[in-house]
């Protein structure tokens, strides 16, 4: 049972997420019914291809539903105005950024836009937010580099700090620990976890990590080919939403352990 005093942030009804290509339609999964509070972090998992990245781009209006609603603190996602909507919800996506010639610094300080004139000047208040998201991501020495210095792992952390930077309440992630070594991954994803429950933010990301977020996210999504199951991961590995997601000729999922091991 949810206190019932806990803000929903955001809720879809009946989605449907896919594709429209040339009059072609691929729908990806079809009635997802969510329900997202503040504070809790998310992790969204499922095998390759299932439609992780694509459901996270429909949450931010990246790409169109095919059918059904999203509501974003109980307004329709589509009725936002691009601005607005940047000072709700914040998405760090896989792809490559194009402003590689920028400093991180003020790749960081992209995040403050929608907060900022129309000569995009930060106040005092959008400098601190910048050295803040700066410093909680561990990437200090690396502000005065410019972004095509920076290997894979690195960029990671410095997308990750854009999006705390914009400080908006619903933060989305798609894959953000992938490049990261054990230590970072971890590190990230606690720290995402703090930042949760410290600063009252919904926070949903996509992950291969399944140890990682079971032990560490307050709900997940599976997804998996029968449609979606959510729930907190205690009653999640009860209902074998876990065991189910892969074929278990190779790995199977270990209860007790909360983890997957090679089948020997
Ligand atoms: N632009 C597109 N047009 C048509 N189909 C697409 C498009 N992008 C992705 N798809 C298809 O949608 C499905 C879901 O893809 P998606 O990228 O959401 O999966 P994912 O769970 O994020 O996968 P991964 O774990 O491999 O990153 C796949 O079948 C994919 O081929």
């Amino acid at each position: 049972m949810e206190p019932e005093n806990l803000h929903t942030v955001i809720r879809t009804e009946d989605l449907s997420i896919g594709y429209q290509n040339n009059k072609k339609l691929h729908v990806v999964a079809t009635d997802i019914n969510l329900k997202l509070h503040e504070g809790e972090l998310v992790g969204l998992v499922g095998a390759n291809g299932i439609g992780k990245s694509t459901l996270l781009r429909t949450l931010s209006r990246v790409q169109p539903t095919l059918h059904g609603k999203v509501y974003l603190s109980d307004k329709e996602l589509n009725s936002y105005k691009s601005l607005e909507l940047a000072s709700q919800l914040s998405i760090v996506l896989t792809e490559q950024i194009t402003s590689k010639n920028l400093l991180v610094k003020e790749l960081v300080a992209l995040g403050r836009q929608p907060y900022t004139n129309w000569v995009g000047k930060l106040t005092e208040e959008d400098i601190e937010k910048v050295e803040k998201a700066i410093e909680v991501t561990h990437i200090t020495d690396l502000a005065h580099k410019r972004c095509y210095e920076l290997s894979d792992g690195q960029l990671q952390k410095v997308l990750i700090a854009r999006a705390i930077a914009q400080d908006t309440p619903f933060i989305m992630l798609d894959e953000p620990t992938t490049h990261l070594d054990i230590y970072h991954k971890a590190y990230i994803l606690k720290l995402l976890k703090r930042l949760a429950t410290e600063t009252k933010k919904t926070i949903l990301f996509s992950t291969h990590e399944i140890d990682f977020a079971i032990q560490l996210c307050d709900k997940m999504i599976v997804l998996n080919k029968n449609g979606f199951e959510f729930g907190r991961p205690k009653e999640l590995i009860q209902c074998m939403a876990f065991s189910s997601l892969f074929p278990e000729d190779l790995i199977l999922f270990d209860e007790k352990s909360r983890r997957f091991s090679v089948r020997s």
